[in-house]
């Protein structure tokens, strides 16, 4: 194991980085900060929620010049979200340095932006939509930047991102320093990815299989129509900490939120049709927990930490074993363990299996449960409930009515009435929703270059096929 004393780093970031609860350098980190400190171009590949960020936000944030008031280094990330935790992270390393980190992206306020713009932050993190918008207005200049960080670089160097990137690393030096970062690198994108580089170090860490050991992994072979209540089922069951319910389509994540609603569970959704006020809110509930289920479009696969997401549950299968592999990793962070739930039709079996010969990892089967087990499933959640209480509350003030009530009747029917209230019964409200059509089997070749649409931002520059399903 390797101590960020180690590494060499300033006094004043090692400061920062134990404030926040960092001992060991994760072996990403470990692997990466030395070659950036020495200005290397880096291609990083590590699993999820391995610390990916602080790899490259460590050597970026310590490159910084406090006496320079340009703007140093761009990070750019794939969604609004992504940016603003990225900029959070980067903020809070640089804390004991005072770096100024301002986070930039599509649906916020763009005057606020200019103004926050002219008060010389350091470091940009942004989305691509956004960095060209500001950059074509002049409220953005990028001559003096060093350190160019793709965060999720495969899914920026998809088609349709892969001009954007392009066009914003016009407006930089070609003297710099670029870091590439993603838990997923196809061999055709890592191409594309060299051209923007100079002689660039792939480090990868080590590892059998492209998903984190620490999430179990297990599928559902189910029919369409029967998905919802075995969901509901599997919920009641596992009584998620938090859980993220990964859906195709927008349409498909509305549906899911509101039938969610009807059986009485706190869930909301977020994807790209939201207005980025009600996407930031939906992401502020569900970190705080007064809802307890996502349901998301993979617009939140990548890079979101949140801490106590226990389960995923792919309620559609993903398109691609990349796709799989960060939405599962939004569970089993930083070294905790979670659970990965995935739903296929018979007629999709194909591409469960082209998920596992690319992750390396088969998951295991699990046969769907049944309403018994559910009911079984709520009646341990309010046992536990009970015994909580009697753990924790003083029941002096109900003691004379329990005694009372046991003088004319027997202790555990007494008991079992307790539990039965407490029991959330199976809700069983039937719902509707509309069918998704079949994954259609996969033409391998084609896969990760034509396959996908520009994503993400939500403005229209170019005239280019966007998926509107996002
Ligand atoms: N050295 C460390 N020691 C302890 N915790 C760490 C360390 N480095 C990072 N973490 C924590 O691990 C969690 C995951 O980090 P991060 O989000 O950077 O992962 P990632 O590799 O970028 O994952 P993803 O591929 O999903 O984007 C964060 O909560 C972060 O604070
Ligand atoms: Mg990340």
């Amino acid at each position: 194991m390797i101590t960020f004393r180690e590494l060499g780093l300033s006094s004043e970031l090692m400061k920062a980085i134990s404030k926040m609860g960092f001992e060991e350098a994760t072996p990403i980190q470990a692997a990466t900060i030395p070659l950036s400190l020495q200005n290397r171009d880096v291609i990083g590949q590590a699993q999820t929620g391995t610390g990916k960020t602080a790899a490259f936000g460590i050597p970026l944030v310590e490159k910084i010049d406090m006496n320079n008031d340009a703007v140093q280094a761009i990070v750019i990330a794939p969604t609004r979200e992504l940016a603003i935790q990225v900029s959070e992270e980067l903020y809070k390393i640089g804390s004991t340095k005072r770096v100024r980190v301002l986070p930039i992206y599509g649906g916020q306020d763009i005057e606020r932006q200019i103004r926050a713009l002219k008060k010389h932050p350091h470091i940009i993190v942004g989305t691509p939509g956004r960095i060209i918008d500001h950059i074509q207005r002049k409220t953005l200049r990028l001559q003096h930047v060093h350190t160019v960080v793709l965060d999720e670089a495969d899914e920026m160097l998809n088609m349709g991102f892969v001009d954007d990137i392009e066009a914003i690393l016009g407006h930089v030096p070609r003297e710099r320093q670029t870091l590439l970062f993603s838990a997923t690198m196809p061999e055709p994108i890592r191409r594309i990815a060299e051209r923007f580089m100079q002689n660039p170090e792939l480090v990868r860490v080590k590892a059998k299989e492209m998903t984190v050991p620490n999430i179990e992994q297990y599928y559902i072979e189910i029919q369409e129509k029967k998905k919802f209540d075995t969901l509901t089922r599997l919920l009641d069951i596992q009584s998620p900490e938090l859980a993220i319910v990964f859906g195709r389509t927008k349409r498909r994540v509305d549906e899911l939120a509101e039938a969610l609603n009807l059986r009485g569970y706190a869930a909301e959704g977020i994807h790209g049709d939201l207005s980025q006020a009600k996407r930031l809110s939906v992401l502020r509930k569900f970190k705080e927990g007064s809802i307890d289920i996502l349901v998301a479009t993979d617009v939140a696969a990548r890079g979101l930490d949140i801490s106590g997401v226990t389960h995923v549950y792919n309620f559609d299968i993903p398109q691609d074993p990349e796709s799989y592999v960060h939405r599962i990793g939004r569970t089993g962070r930083a070294g905790k363990t979670g659970i990965a739930i995935t739903f296929v039709t018979p007629r999709e079996i194909g591409q469960l299996h082209h998920i596992e010969r690319t992750t390396k990892r088969k998951m295991e089967r699990m046969k769907p449960p049944t309403l018994d087990e559910a009911l079984e499933g709520q009646q341990r959640a309010a046992i536990e409930k009970l015994l909580a209480t009697i753990e924790n509350n003083n029941l002096s003030f109900y003691k004379r009515a329990a005694e009372q009530l046991l003088e004319e009747h027997d202790s555990v029917s007494l008991v079992a009435a307790c539990i039965k209230m407490l029991t959330k019964e199976p809700d069983t409200t039937p719902v509707q929703l509309t069918e998704e059509p079949p994954l259609p089997v996969k033409k391998e070749k084609k896969r990760q270059i034509h396959g996908r649409h520009r994503k993400g931002d939500s403005r229209s520059r170019v005239s280019k096929v966007r998926s509107s399903k996002r």
